[in-house]
């Protein structure tokens, strides 16, 4: 059986641009982009795993609001349950720790770069916005 993933993603939105954030070279999707956030740990909600892991990623916190999409997606190494949350910066500017970088994007130039997989629905639904 494979293992199932259950992930929390942050589309961090700041003077009408979206945070997107490039996976590092050594971690499975090597490149790919993403947004900020995790796997949710034991115990948590998804909204404190997602205030921890990018506080831990970016040193950045953030309040969290309402859900943008919930994608089940199946890749080679797990089935992965992605769901993403509309977020405002509180405190901080991002710091690169573990990604190997950050673009701030409009909805309409999101189609631009190589989002993972299970991105997608997320990035067409925000694609479609103005904001
Ligand atoms: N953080 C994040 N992860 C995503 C997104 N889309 C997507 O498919 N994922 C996948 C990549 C990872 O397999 C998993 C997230 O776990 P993680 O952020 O703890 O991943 P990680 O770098 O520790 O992953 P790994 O190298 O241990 O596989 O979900 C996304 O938008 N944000």
């Amino acid at each position: 059986m494979k293992q199932e993933i259950y992930v929390v993603g942050a589309v961090i939105i700041e003077n009408n641009k979206i945070l997107c954030a490039q996976r590092g070279y050594t971690d499975t999707m090597p490149l790919v982009w993403e947004f900020p956030g995790g796997k949710i740990e034991e115990g948590e909600s998804p909204q404190e795993a997602l205030y921890r892991e990018v506080e831990e990623e970016m040193d950045c916190t953030v309040e969290i609001g309402e859900q943008v999409e919930h994608t089940v997606y199946e890749y080679d190494f797990a089935i992965v349950h992605l769901t993403t949350y509309y977020c405002k910066l509180l405190k901080g500017e991002p710091v690169l720790k573990e990604h190997a970088a950050f673009k701030w994007l409009s909805p309409g130039e999101l189609l631009s770069i190589d989002w993972a997989p299970a991105d997608m629905p997320a990035i067409e639904k925000l694609n479609q916005m103005s904001f």
